[in-house]
């Protein structure tokens, strides 16, 4: 089974090839959505993370509200390191365990869709890296469109991560997604027929 990573930088648009993957029958293993569910009010880290960061960031169900928690962590990288180090052992405990399962049930190629990964030093987990690319310019703009963040919202998430100039160097493949979809797929499946997961 060969193990694509996908990754890049916030709103470069993984989930936008994740779901051409998917598309294609290919499963995808997506770390945002395990994340998601382990900081959910039963998950793993909803528990150490009311700890550390007490009941402010709760709403008003007793949820984790990711928009208080996110205007904490994206501002302070002490407390942002504090997040990561309660949820990205989970995240990887469910990613290979879903990969295990995929593997058993003999897949041709699965997908970890890491936003983190060279962030995480996780290229140990994969055989092929695709970084999705796209330039500052069009990630700010995507970003404060999607999320409904000011400029300065929108800056700080950016950079909480490895510039995606840096990204794109250590890539097997990159897709350069400022242009349209369809593009973005021809790229995607270009690189798929090199990498032999696809017939020409
Ligand atoms: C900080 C939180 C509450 C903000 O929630 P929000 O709904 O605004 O964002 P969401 O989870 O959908 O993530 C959107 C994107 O933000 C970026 N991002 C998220 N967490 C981080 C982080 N710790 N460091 C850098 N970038 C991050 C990623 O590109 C991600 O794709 C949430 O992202 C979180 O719990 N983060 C910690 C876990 C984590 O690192 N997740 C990302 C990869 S596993
Ligand atoms: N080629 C494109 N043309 C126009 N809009 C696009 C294109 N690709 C993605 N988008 C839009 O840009 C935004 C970001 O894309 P997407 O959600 O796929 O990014 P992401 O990398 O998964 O983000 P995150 O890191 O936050 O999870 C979305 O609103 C998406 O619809």
């Amino acid at each position: 089974m060969l193990t694509i990573g996908l990754t890049g930088g916030i709103a470069s648009g993984k989930s936008t090839v994740a779901a051409m993957f998917r598309d294609l029958h290919i499963p995808v293993i997506d770390a945002d959505e395990i994340a998601h569910r382990v900081t959910a009010i039963n998950g793993e880290a909803y528990k150490p993370i009311v700890e550390t960061f007490g009941h402010d960031v709760l709403d008003a169900n007793g949820a984790i509200d990711r928009r208080k928690l996110g205007a904490i962590v994206f501002d302070n990288e002490q407390k942002r390191k504090q997040l990561n180090a309660i949820v990205h052992p989970l995240v990887r405990k469910h990613m290979l365990q879903q990969k295990e399962q995929y593997a058993k049930q003999k897949e041709k190629a699965v997908v970890l869709d890491i936003p983190l990964l060279f962030e995480s030093k996780l290229e140990h987990l994969v055989d092929r890296i695709l970084v999705v690319y796209v330039d500052e310019q069009t990630q700010l703009h995507r970003l404060c469109e999607r999320n409904g963040f000011s400029v300065e919202e929108a800056r700080a998430r950016m950079k909480a991560q490895m510039p995606l100039e840096e990204k794109r160097k250590k890539a097997d493949a990159v897709i350069d997604n400022n242009g349209t979809i369809e593009e973005t797929k021809r790229q995607l499946y270009a690189c798929l027929v090199r990498w032999g997961v696809l017939g020409k």
